[in-house]
């Protein structure tokens, strides 16, 4: 077989038709294949050549095929690409019961690609991701009276309860008859073998229950309505990217529910992204109010027979509307009309691993090939989008839709620093006395107070008093995380545990090991020392490791079983506490410590976000950041309100510096367990590096995390001006190139991680 370049289908994007051809290529489901040429099967291709479509095979067409010794799904791309004498090659095993993949779907999946440098086969295995949705469903039995009774069967009081109730429903499975019917199963089973129940098998899937658009919504204020207009009239009007940019608390989710709605009633489905942390129960019973049902989910939490029903009912477009993480955009809608990502700043939607894609930037994509409106909402707008949406002065390309209100007039939380360096804690605690103080105020007033720290466990390093040794993972250049609830050390990066000891394994003194820098537990620990009274929760990923315990956690908040809340970023946003008036930051510099290309923009982001969530009811809220460095920029544009100078200040560094999004850059990673052939891997590439102008490569080097999860790592990075094709130079210079033996190479466009 001959592997083909992954965009070779592009020269025949017009075969959406039967293809006639001997060969067809197949994009197979494996992460580091491209597309092969495989042949039509006497069947499919005499059925194709007669103009029968049913059995033909056409762009789009899911198959399985031979390959590397077994049998592997892949996605037909187009006609076959030559170069191989069909005799040598093999023949396309089964075709999937399933219809084609749209036209658009699959020039999506070839975009990705060639954007990611992804090898094809990667995208095709995200897409078939559900084996289980590509064959038959699970059958049931349905049972429906005879169409003639058999002469001299007996009619029972019982036999005639039974048909009654079918003459009413038509068709049932024998659970349900019997049931309804209050009859024995014995009772149905003998009218089966007696010929007067006639048995057919069906799916025993059912599609999901189509939202409904004609409930009553809220009366949204005249700000969202307008909004919501805008949005509305661009639906199903073709391409139309929004940046739904709305204070925290201005009630975005009720406006672009509006569009949802316009194009559920026109027929066609709907996506909406949430980084993954945000699909609470809040949220979904929002829209089970607004729409009366669930919506169909997809994200890591859902089991694979629900995944494997959301995917087919996604291709067939019964499913109407999906709400999901970031893969969601990879399901295969058949008349997608409109998608929403929310929360659209969130670092969540950058995928990390295997193919390392940027679901948002991917869903603006889609969108553009789907000719559908896409609508990116939040309360801290990426820098990516801002200069998108012209407000750096570049041509807008997508439009800006303000809500600079919250709703029910509520007013945005007051600002305010607490300088560490004048009114410090006491030693070894955490909390100033100013932060001390409004909490106590909100306990007395019956109110609610948040603390937020990002860090999970009770200490991030656990050091040696007497001679300083450190404890570090064996996998990893990271220290160990002390958990005492667990009553374990922990590495964040590989998950490492061992239990903590007393003992200094390298000076061997006892009694001199010690905790150093809070954590959430240890914040806990300070919160019980100063108020005994106070009921307070610690949410954190360890705390609460299930969506459902999540939900639980946020529910009894909302009901007022909680005064302080104690939390990491699984705090910080997406929920409505009402009771909740004082927002705590711990360590308002922590984020800034990296100092990576977007730490100002997180930070910024992340605070704003923790911030948004006090005073969003009647009462006014406030918060309180703990700093070393209040004349930071970050934080006095923060405290002074202003945001929009913050993007601004943001976008002339960057611009200065040709730094995305007004650069481009792309990471070359590498990694071996064997140093010595990750070296000599960096050396070469780094002797077959390309010069061009406007384009700066930096490194080869070893990473700032060197060692991870027991393999040895480099970098390089690539920074090139706007207008170069960044693609194009990494695919000629890797073309080539082979990693040595044991070294892998991951390719990342627009990194987010530095590390
Ligand atoms: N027109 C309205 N009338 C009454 N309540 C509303 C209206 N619009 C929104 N709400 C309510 O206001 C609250 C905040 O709305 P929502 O969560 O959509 O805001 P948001 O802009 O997404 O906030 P954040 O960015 O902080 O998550 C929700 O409880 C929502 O149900
Ligand atoms: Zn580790």
């Amino acid at each position: 077989m001959l592997k083909s370049p992954h965009n070779s289908a592009d020269k025949k994007r017009q075969t959406t038709c039967i293809l006639t051809s001997e060969t067809v290529s197949v994009a197979v489901a494996v992460p580091i294949a491209g597309a092969y040429d495989y042949l039509q099967s006497k069947g499919t291709l005499q059925a194709a050549v007669a103009g029968q479509s049913a059995a033909g095979i056409s762009r789009g067409t899911i198959v399985t095929v031979p390959f590397g010794g077994r049998l592997v799904t892949g996605i037909v791309m187009g006609a076959g690409a030559g170069g191989v004498a069909p005799e040598k090659l093999k023949a396309i095993h089964a075709v999937a019961p399933l219809p084609t993949l749209n036209e658009a779907f699959i020039s999506f999946i070839e975009r990705v690609a060639a954007w990611t440098l992804a090898p094809i086969g990667a995208v095709a295995k995200m897409v078939l991701s559900q084996p289980q949705a590509l064959q038959r469903p699970p059958q049931t039995t349905l049972f429906t009276p005879a169409k003639i009774m058999p002469d001299g069967v007996r009619i029972t009081p019982a036999r005639q309860q039974v048909l009654d109730v079918l003459g009413d429903a038509g068709a049932m499975t024998a659970a349900e008859l019997a049931r309804i019917a209050n009859v024995g199963s014995g009772v149905i089973s003998a009218m089966a073998k007696a010929d007067m129940l006639t048995a057919m098998q069906v799916s025993a899937d059912r599609p999901p229950p189509p939202p409904q658009t004609d409930r009553p919504s809220l009366t949204l204020t005249g700000e969202q309505q307008a909004a919501a207009d805008i949005m509305v009239a661009a639906c199903g009007t073709g391409f139309h990217p929004f940046l739904l940019d709305g204070v925290t608390g201005s009630g975005k989710t009720e406006v672009y529910f509006e569009a949802v709605k316009a194009v559920l009633d026109a027929g066609k489905q709907v996506l909406i992204l949430l980084p993954e942390i945000a699909l609470s129960s809040g949220w979904r019973s929002r829209f089970a109010r607004r729409f009366g049902v669930a919506p169909v989910e997809w994200h890591s939490d859902i089991g694979n027979s629900q995944k494997r029903k959301a995917w087919r009912y996604v291709l067939s477009g019964e499913a109407k509307l999906v709400v999901g993480a970031r893969s969601a955009l990879f399901l295969p809608f058949s008349n997608l009309g409109l998608i929403i990502v929310d929360e659209e700043h969130e670092h969540a939607y950058k995928q990390e691993d295997q193919t390392i894609y940027q679901a948002r930037d991917m869903a603006v994509v889609r969108a553009h090939i789907q000719k559908c409106p896409i609508i990116l909402a939040s309360a801290t707008p990426s820098l990516e989008s801002w200069v998108n949406a012209g407000k750096t002065g570049e041509t807008p390309r997508y439009q800006h839709i303000g809500l600079p209100n919250r709703i029910k007039g509520a007013a945005l939380p007051a600002m305010s620093a607490i300088d560490l360096r004048q009114t410090p804690p006491e030693r070894g605690r955490w909390l100033a006395p100013p932060l001390v103080e409004a909490i106590a105020t909100r306990l007395a007033a019956g109110e609610q107070s948040l603390l937020f720290l990002n860090r999970r466990g009770y200490a991030p390093l656990t050091l040696c008093g007497s001679c300083g040794h450190k404890l570090v993972c064996p996998n990893c250049d990271s220290w160990m995380v002390a958990h005492k609830l667990s009553g374990q050390l922990r590495c964040h990066h590989c998950g490492h545990q061992t239990r903590p000891s007393n003992h200094c394994s390298a000076c061997g003194q006892d009694d001199t090991m010690q905790a150093c820098g809070p954590g959430v537990e240890r914040l806990a620990e300070e919160v019980l020392w100063r108020f005994p009274d106070a009921r307070f929760a610690v949410l954190s990923s360890d705390t609460v490791g299930t969506p459902k315990a999540a939900d639980a956690f946020i529910q009894s908040v909302i009901e007022g079983d909680v005064d302080i809340i104690i939390g990491t970023q699984m705090v910080a946003k997406g929920h409505h506490f009402p009771n909740l008036t004082l927002v705590g930051v711990v360590d308002a510099d922590l984020g800034l410590a990296g100092g990576d290309l977007r730490a100002a923009e997180r930070t910024f982001q992340m605070l704003s976000q923790v911030a948004g969530r006090a005073g969003r009811e009647s009462r006014p809220g406030e918060a309180m950041l703990q700093t070393l460095d209040p004349e930071n920029q970050v934080l006095t544009c923060l405290l002074e309100g202003k945001r929009d100078a913050f993007l601004a200040m943001e976008a002339h560094a960057r611009s200065l510096a040709g730094m995305p999004p007004f650069g481009q850059l792309a990471a070359l990673i590498l990694s071996s367990h064997d140093e010595k052939r990750l070296h000599a891997t960096l050396r070469r590439l780094d002797q077959s590096r390309p010069h061009f102008t406007g384009v700066d490569i930096f490194g080869p080097a070893i990473a700032p995390i060197g060692f991870l999860k027991g393999r040895h790592r480099g970098r390089l990075l690539i920074r090139t001006d706007r207008s170069v094709d960044i693609q194009g130079i990494l695919r000629d210079w890797l073309a080539d190139f082979k990693p040595d033996s044991g070294v892998k190479l991951h390719i990342d466009i627009d990194p987010y991680n530095f590390l």
